[in-house]
């Protein structure tokens, strides 16, 4: 049976990560912490043998620094990278910028469990008057898009999210993948989430339990189909990437000092 292997990423922590605010398409770098996950993650996939092909990154900086470190660690910087806002951030509305744990104190921590995780409920979209709204849409690379910048979402479901994905996934990714090119995709927690519950088949209510650390490669072997060939893994140390996700999940939750 051929085995086709597919790496995706989220990229290392960046620093609103750090400050538990909703980042999605705000250009933020990665942090020291994340410029160190991006590297371990390189070495960690060099000890593998892994040996790539292709690289697809989405147009945030964060998930193209997190692919040239990867490949600076591997030895394999040489290897063509194509990037897309196809596979940037779900677009989180109104809430970029918001710090999670103080929304968990304003509207529950069962509302932002929903804004998080549902899979077909998006939050309020962004306006004109929002803080980051310029800083987002008069950015040159929301331009050069294949499509125009009106037609750009202003808030995105996880649902939305597989939808202006597909066409990529679909049309770009998939016939590489099939033409045996092992690929990484350097993206972000929640388009690696759609593209995930797509090619996995996993349910609209499960995936809502699917969490994804940064700067932790999963690796999903696909057979000539594309279809999974058991479940996607997480490479690395399992007891750190346990608590890592446990670390994420929490982050919609009160700080405890503030209960
Ligand atoms: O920018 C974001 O994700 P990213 O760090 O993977 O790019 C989102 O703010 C992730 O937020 P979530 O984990 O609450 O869905």
């Amino acid at each position: 049976m051929t085995k086709h292997k597919l790496i995706l990423l989220r990229h290392g922590e960046g620093a609103w990560n750090k400050e538990n605010r909703f980042c999605s398409w705000v250009d933020q770098k990665l942090s020291s912490n994340g410029i160190q996950e991006a590297r371990n993650c390189g070495k960690h996939l060099k000890v593998l043998g892994i040996e790539f092909d292709l690289v697809f990154t989405s147009i945030l900086s964060r998930s193209i620094q997190t692919a040239w470190l990867v490949l600076e660690e591997m030895g394999q910087e040489w290897v063509p990278t194509e990037s897309s806002w196809r596979l940037n951030e779900r677009h989180y509305g109104a809430l970029i910028g918001l710090n999670r744990a103080e929304m968990a104190l304003n509207h529950g921590e069962e509302q932002v469990k929903i804004w998080r995780r549902s899979y077909d409920v998006a939050p309020p979209p962004i306006t004109e008057l929002h803080p980051y709204y310029n800083e987002i849409y008069r950015d040159r690379r929301y331009k050069c898009c294949d499509v125009s910048q009106d037609k750009l979402p202003k808030a995105e479901s996880l649902k939305e999210v597989l939808d202006r994905l597909l066409p990529y996934w679909n049309d770009r990714i998939a016939p590489e993948v099939k033409n045996g090119k092992t690929i990484l995709i350097s993206a972000h927690g929640n388009s690696t989430r759609a593209l995930l519950k797509h090619l996995e088949g996993i349910s609209d209510e499960d995936i809502a339990n699917v969490t994804l650390p940064t700067g932790v490669p999963v690796l999903l072997e696909l057979d000539e189909n594309l279809c999974p060939i058991g479940r996607h893994q997480f490479l690395g140390d399992q007891e750190a990437i346990q608590a890592a996700i446990k670390k994420v999940e929490d982050q919609g939750k009160v700080q405890p000092a503030a209960k």
